[in-house]
């Protein structure tokens, strides 16, 4: 079958409401609609073209990622885009820049920690992009003081950095506070007296995050002025005298509350992403299995594709709603810090701790398995998942290593443990801390299969296993007489008990998702069924905890998983317009396998012949190289 729609018999099949599905997950149907123009406006320019970028040197990938980031400056201004749409268009021209540290992190640490006079100062030149900026936190070696390493945008681009350093006045050391340090003249772009600065090397795959410039810096004597010290938290006189707002110290690190937040977000996006590739990929391919002499069977009937491709599409609407509910969290945060109200601050650290890392780690597995589900061609460049996941993987350890975010959400889930003996209530996403006596003694009433479709069941099974996790960990730290001894020695299982909080939350937001009003015919149905598998198979995948903890039984679990796979039967003749509700672009997709029309094979033919090696038909080489190999094995034989 040649041109068409490939996909148009699977796309009949579907059982809801595209077109509302689509609004769902946008977030809104203004939102829909600038994501919807945005896209298609990148799309229809070849100035965006990324098709090219593996086989570009670093230095020809950066030139052009360079060349992208100006035009689309410049298409942002002619159009008078507004912020909203502008970050659209970043985000759809889909190339890691200098300019996400400008807009998503140097520009929201002078917001968060300036003061109003250095919010006024500084914030109208950054947002002209008349400096721009970088976010330099982390070292070489801890705490080594001596050189920053990694910052996006530092290496060859950013003309200002916030700096985070020690703080010493009168010889008394103050801890990190962060710094405007300008590093690049203005004029010429050369670095500032004092200033070493450059970036620090190739990274994982071609083209992917070697279009960012992460960098090294060294100061040398470098004399930063007394107001470039972000003065929000606390303050140096002009008589070199300390002092503290009324506000956490904490407040310090709130840019990474921020980003985390967002990279909650992302991951929807970039799981979507490599599912929708993967999805639409099982549909179009067949093996084997035909009866009768009819078609041959899509891969996508396998039960075994089913069972790995059908829990990260959950997945990635999972984690659409948790981004959703995180932003709103964070909103309702900063609010608060905003009328000095600090009380929610250390679970919003907590939350987006928590879940940056769960997210980005089962983003990272799930793409490369999405990449495995479209068997030898997804190792293809062309069918865009190995780039997808050599940019996405360092997200696992940018932003804060996800075994050291969990560390942080577990010392949090001690510590509200340790409070309820003082009678404090614990409120939020660990409210279920409350009822910690029933969760301790409750026994799920699961009997048949379909029992598992109730929220109830499925949210106490959750808690009730998180709720045991973390006291066993506070049962088994305070034998310590050393907190933070037994601290690193129980750390394996505190991960694990963080895991299953975080795991918890995610469930339970998605379950609240379902409880508001969802129009569209079908469509509150089909997030119902992706909302279990998405418990279930959780459930299945960690049962070992759930039964360690005594949380379920054996034949409980068993029924879950038969549950599970009569779930997958469901979500089956919808896979498609399930993806399709992403509303992705062909040039977004960036991939042949995942293209909407699914016309993959003459695609996949077609672009081989445009890879440079097949420019000739003899390569460069076999003169110098083969010709000599085939004229000795000649004499050999001949010998
Ligand atoms: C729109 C966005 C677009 C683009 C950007 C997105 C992606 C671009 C790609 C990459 C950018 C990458 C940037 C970076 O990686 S920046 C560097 C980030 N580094 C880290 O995340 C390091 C991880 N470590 C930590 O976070 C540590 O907590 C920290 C180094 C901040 C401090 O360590 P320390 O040992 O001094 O203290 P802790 O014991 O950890 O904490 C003390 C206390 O403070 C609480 N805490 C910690 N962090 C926060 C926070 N962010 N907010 C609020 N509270 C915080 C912690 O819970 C402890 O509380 P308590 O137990 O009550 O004392
Ligand atoms: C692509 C990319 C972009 C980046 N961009 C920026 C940027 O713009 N600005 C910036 O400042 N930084 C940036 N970073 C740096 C990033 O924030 C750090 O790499 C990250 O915080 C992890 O720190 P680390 O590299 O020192 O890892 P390490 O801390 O050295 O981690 C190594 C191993 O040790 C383990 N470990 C470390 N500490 C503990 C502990 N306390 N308990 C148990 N295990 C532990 C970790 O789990 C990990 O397995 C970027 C990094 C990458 C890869």
């Amino acid at each position: 079958m040649e041109g068409g729609d490939h996909l148009a018999h699977e796309r009949k099949k579907a059982q809801f409401d595209v077109e509302a599905m689509k609004i769902v997950w946008a977030g809104s149907r203004h939102a829909f609609e600038v994501s919807d123009r945005i896209s298609k406006l990148v799309a229809s320019d070849p100035a965006f073209r990324k098709d090219n970028r593996p086989m570009l040197s670093r230095k020809e990938l950066f030139k052009n990622t360079l060349r992208k980031a100006a035009y689309a400056w410049k298409r942002i201004i002619e159009l008078r885009l507004s912020e909203e749409e502008a970050s659209k268009l970043r985000f759809y021209v889909d190339e890691p820049a200098f300019t996400d540290l400008h807009w998503g992190m140097f520009l929201p640490a002078i917001k968060g920690q300036g003061t109003e006079e250095q919010q006024q100062k500084w914030l109208p030149l950054a947002y002209k992009m008349q400096i721009i900026g970088c976010y330099a936190q982390t070292e070489l070696g801890h705490g080594s003081n001596s050189s920053k390493w990694w910052p996006g945008g530092l290496g060859k681009i950013s003309t200002h950095a916030v700096v985070y350093a020690r703080l010493i006045t009168d010889g008394q050391d103050h801890g990190v506070h962060g710094f405007i340090v300008q590093l690049r003249s203005l004029d010429d772009h050369s670095p500032l007296p004092g200033i070493t600065v450059g970036d620090i090397g190739m990274k994982f795959g071609n083209g992917a995050y070697n279009t960012m410039d992460n960098g090294v810096l060294r100061f040398d004597h470098v004399r930063i002025p007394r107001d470039q010290m972000l003065m929000k938290v606390s303050q140096v006189s002009r008589e070199g005298k300390y002092s503290q707002s009324n506000v956490p110290r904490q407040l310090v690190y709130g840019t990474m509350v921020f980003v985390r937040q967002t990279i909650v977000a992302d991951a929807s996006c970039a799981l979507s992403r490599a599912v929708c590739i993967a999805t639409r990929y099982s549909a179009v391919r067949r093996q084997f299995g035909s009866q009768n002499g009819g078609p041959e069977t899509q891969v996508i009937d396998y039960k075994t594709q089913q069972s790995r491709l059908f829990p990260l599409l959950a997945s990635a609407y999972a984690f659409r709603f948790v981004g959703e509910w995180l932003k709103w969290l964070y909103t309702d945060v900063t609010q608060r810090l905003q009328a000095n109200d600090f009380s929610t601050l250390p679970e919003a650290h907590a939350c987006t701790a928590g879940l940056k890392s769960l997210t980005t780690a089962a983003t990272a597995d799930g793409i490369e398995e999405c990449r495995k589900l479209c068997g030898g061609h997804g190792y293809l460049c062309s069918s865009g998942l190995p780039e997808l996941f050599a940019v996405y993987v360092p997200a696992c350890t940018y932003e804060g290593d996800n075994t050291v975010l969990l560390l942080q959400v577990a010392r949090f889930l001690v510590k509200t443990l340790s409070q309820l003996g003082s009678g404090k209530q614990p409120v939020g996403t660990t409210a279920y801390m409350g009822q910690v006596e029933h969760l301790m003694q409750c026994h799920c009433n699961v009997q048949k299969a379909e029992d598992w479709l109730k929220p109830a069941v499925i949210l106490e099974a959750f808690e009730a296993r998180s709720a045991r996790m973390s006291v066993a960990c506070a049962k088994n730290l305070s034998k310590f007489t050393n907190p933070e001894e037994g601290f690193a020695e129980l750390s394996g299982d505190l991960v694990e008990a963080a895991i299953a909080h975080c795991q918890l939350i995610i469930v339970s937001k998605f379950i609240e998702k379902l409880q508001q009003d969802i129009p569209g015919k079908g469509v509150k149905q089909q997030l119902g069924v992706l909302c279990n598998i998405y418990a279930l198979f959780l459930l299945h995948k960690h049962q070992g905890d759930f039964l360690s903890t005594g949380c379920i039984t054996p034949k409980q679990a068993y029924l879950a998983n038969e549950q599970l796979r009569a779930l997958y039967s469901q979500a089956r003749p919808n896979a498609i317009a399930l993806v399709d509700a992403f509303n992705y672009t062909d040039h977004y997709l960036g991939s042949i396998l995942g293209c909407y029309d699914g016309n993959v094979y003459p695609k996949l033919y077609e672009a081989a012949w445009k890879d440079p090696l097949n420019d000739s038909v003899v390569p460069d080489g076999y003169r110098e190289y083969i010709w000599p190999m085939l004229k000795q094995q000649l004499r050999t034989a001949r010998l």
